[in-house]
């Protein structure tokens, strides 16, 4: 979790912006003064810190020069400050912000202040260190809208049916709801509803006492007991056969369990996160999902988006798994050349995040050089992306630059300089085809 120092001597101010922002899955910090600000940084890693200008006993500027790197400095100043708002990003501020201003604007000033940062601790992994990143920072509109229900559904107890394609990261999410609940102390035991055997699935969920059945040489705990004061996790709970989803029932109803051979009743405080990738609702209308069971495990349900509809995140992904490749390989692999950028951008990832995930630590695995070339990436992937592009052969001239021009941009975090290199046109160029194609930047 990114953690983010609010100074502001403004106290109901800083706490109503500290509230915000904890509950947009920050931790958060605040100081009223700069020398509260500067022992803070003494004692904590911050990732960003948000400074008010104009602070008792000296201003935000000065405090400014008592910051060092990592930690990312966002100004908040007054209208009509501009002045002073130049001076701080000249002495290093990432960037400033107007006050007053909206909750999602400082959202989005923080969030590029990571990415900038996440760059620079991507390349520093994949060179120097073998440290791989906690996860990556992901900024699509779908991600920061499923980490808002996270942090909203995590505290409860509520049980979470997470519905989305294969790979796509709800094994994840779950446990991040578990790493986030008052849960976390405790297990959290995950089960593949698909992989167990009809027969086996009560003593794998209630656990069995020796002799019980051929095959029961122990006794043996089931995954309702070890996940006790923690979270279980049904993985694939579509496929449970309907007297399993009867005996489930059950215990979710009585919250107490009898291993298999056992006439001995035990507690469980047990929260439940399950995962389908198919329609349970169409299950239960053809009647092969229990309504009751459905709806003792969708009390909250979340969407799991695929990888497509999280095209902003692919950048954050693809660098985070090159980190962890590197990391697993020892090896030192960069980046990703522009070709593989434009590939990754047009092929559609069937398999999601896992994909990705497996594109990348093959990629790095047979690179010889620096950088991720094409040639090292499956076939299948270089030739969807090209039918794509032949499909999209219909686009103008025009229209394809303006692509280009904005993909970079992107890619850029919008620094102009940095955009112009990649497109490997002038600065004055670019800047002259933002005017022609009136481009918002
Ligand atoms: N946000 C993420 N950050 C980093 N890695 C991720 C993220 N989401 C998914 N992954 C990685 O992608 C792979 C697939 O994730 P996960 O197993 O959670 O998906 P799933 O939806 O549960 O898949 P399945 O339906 O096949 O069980 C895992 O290796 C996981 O580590």
């Amino acid at each position: 979790m990114y953690k983010v120092l609010i100074v502001e001597d403004d106290v109901s101010f800083a706490r109503l912006l500290s509230k915000f922002l904890e509950r947009n899955g920050f931790m958060v910090e605040t100081g009223h003064t700069g020398i509260q600000a500067e022992k803070i940084l003494k004692e904590h890693h911050i990732d960003v810190m948000l400074t008010d200008v104009r602070l008792p006993e000296y201003d935000g500027i000065t405090l400014l020069s008592k910051v060092s790197a990592p930690t990312q400095v966002i100004v908040m100043t007054g209208y009509a400050e501009v002045a002073i708002a130049v001076k701080a990003i000249k002495q290093g501020a990432f960037d400033y912000i107007e006050k007053p201003f909206m909750p999602e604007q400082i959202l989005t000033v923080i969030q590029a202040a990571l990415k900038s940062n996440s760059a620079i601790n991507v390349q520093t992994n994949s060179g120097l260190s073998t440290g791989k990143p906690q996860r990556p920072f992901l900024v699509s509109e779908a991600a920061l809208v499923l980490e808002e229900y996270i942090s909203l559904v995590a505290p409860t107890d509520m049980s979470v049916l997470l519905i989305g394609p294969s790979g796509t990261g709800k094994e994840v999410t779950a446990k991040r709801i578990h790493e986030t609940s008052r849960r976390k102390k405790g297990a959290f035991v995950a089960i593949d509803c698909g992989a167990i055997p009809k027969e086996l699935a009560s003593s794998e969920f209630f656990g069995h006492i020796k002799g019980s059945f051929t095959g029961a040489i122990n006794d043996h705990i089931g995954s309702f007991e070890a996940a006790h004061e923690g979270t279980l996790f049904l993985d694939e709970v579509g496929n449970l056969s309907y007297g399993n989803q009867i005996h489930l029932l059950r215990v979710l109803q009585e919250r107490k369990v009898k291993r298999v051979g056992s006439t001995s009743e035990i507690s469980v405080d047990v929260r439940i996160i399950s995962a389908t990738n198919e329609d349970l609702k169409s299950a239960v209308e053809k009647g092969t999902f229990r309504e009751d069971l459905y709806h003792r495990l969708n009390e909250f349900s979340l969407q799991i988006p695929s990888l497509v509809d999280r095209q902003d995140d692919l950048e954050a992904l693809a660098n985070y798994f090159l980190t962890v490749a590197n990391a697993d390989l020892k090896r030192n692999v960069v980046g990703f050349s522009d070709e593989v950028w434009e590939i990754f951008n047009a092929y559609g990832w069937p398999g999601n995040i896992r994909e990705l995930q497996n594109v990348v630590k093959r990629a790095v695995l047979l690179t010889q050089g620096d950088v991720i070339l094409p040639l090292v990436l499956p076939k299948e992937i270089k030739q969807a992306s090209k039918a794509k592009a032949d499909r999209n052969g219909t686009l103008s001239k025009a229209e394809f630059e303006k692509e280009q021009i904005l993909t970079a941009l992107k890619r850029t975090n919008y620094n102009k300089s940095k955009a112009a290199k990649l497109l490997q046109i002038t600065r004055k160029t670019l800047y002259n085809r933002i005017i022609q194609y009136d481009l918002e930047v």
